[in-house]
């Protein structure tokens, strides 16, 4: 089994005359935790979207476990093991914790959506368990049978990580998971990612650099959509290059 999970490789995406990502080459070991920064338009969310399928890449290829996945959506990437969070809220309010487990353990099934779902006591005992062990593993055991609109902010970015943990992935991708928290629950969130990062490899595009640097193995900096350095965190710390873009300041 090679080391490397993910690779990337010359790729190039433009949206009309901007050119958002240029001939961006790099390779994530499997197993890892790495960090995407990059000052405000760096190509961030663009990278993240190419990685996920939301959208094509103009140029360049995108492997997962050595198999060409850059004209692949979405949800067959899901099916190969790589899923995603998101910044907005995803999940269907009006339903429990519980409930948008299981219809995120079920929309494996292609074309399965909240219309097909027949409830939670319909759900097979496995879909339970394994329903039960995500929400165990994020921490909202206590809340599984509230509605998802009542939960807190902090509650609702756990049961976006639990979505994405529920399609039994190998590779996890977070966009901003502490977006918009508080100092407690982004140390709620710190926590878990340290324990998910003991299971799977995972990507995380994050503004809060004290949070990349305590949770990242790696971190791969960007600008203007080209890589500028990567490494531990403390190389990247170190990097003149990194210093010059961030012009001496600390936020991403
Ligand atoms: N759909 C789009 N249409 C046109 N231009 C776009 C589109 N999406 C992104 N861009 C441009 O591509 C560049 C990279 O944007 P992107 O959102 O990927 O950066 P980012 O690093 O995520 O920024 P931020 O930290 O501000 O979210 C920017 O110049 C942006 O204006």
């Amino acid at each position: 089994m090679s080391t490397v999970l993910l690779e990337v490789e010359n790729l190039s995406k433009d949206f009309g005359a901007t050119r958002a990502i240029d001939e961006l080459s790099i390779s994530l070991p499997r197993g890892e935790v790495t960090s995407i920064i990059g000052p405000n338009g760096a190509g961030k969310t663009t990278l993240f979207n190419l990685l996920t399928g939301e959208i094509a890449p103009t140029s360049g290829e995108i492997r997962f476990d050595g198999d060409r996945i850059d004209d692949r959506s979405p949800s067959e990437l899901a099916r190969l093991g790589i899923s995603r969070s998101y910044q907005i809220n995803n999940f269907f309010p009006d339903l429990t914790v519980l409930e948008n487990i299981l219809i995120a353990t079920q929309s494996e099934d292609a074309g399965f959506g909240p219309a097909d779902f027949l409830g939670s006591r319909a759900a097979s005992p496995a879909a339970r368990e394994r329903a039960a062990d995500v929400i165990d593993t994020v921490g909202l055991t206590d809340v599984t049978d509230q509605e998802a609109s009542l939960l807190s902010h902090g509650q609702q970015r756990h049961l976006e990580v639990a979505l994405a943990l529920a399609l039994n992935p190998e590779l996890l991708l977070l966009d901003e998971p502490t977006a918009g928290m508080s100092p407690d629950t982004t140390a709620a969130m710190k926590d878990l990612l340290g324990r998910l990062s003991t299971e799977y490899t995972i990507v995380v595009v994050e503004h809060d650099m004290e949070m990349v640097m305590e949770i990242s193995d790696r971190v791969i900096v960007i600008n203007r959509g080209s890589l500028v350095a990567s490494g531990s965190p403390t190389e990247v710390k170190d990097n003149e290059a990194v210093q010059r873009i961030y012009l001496g300041g600390t936020t991403a």
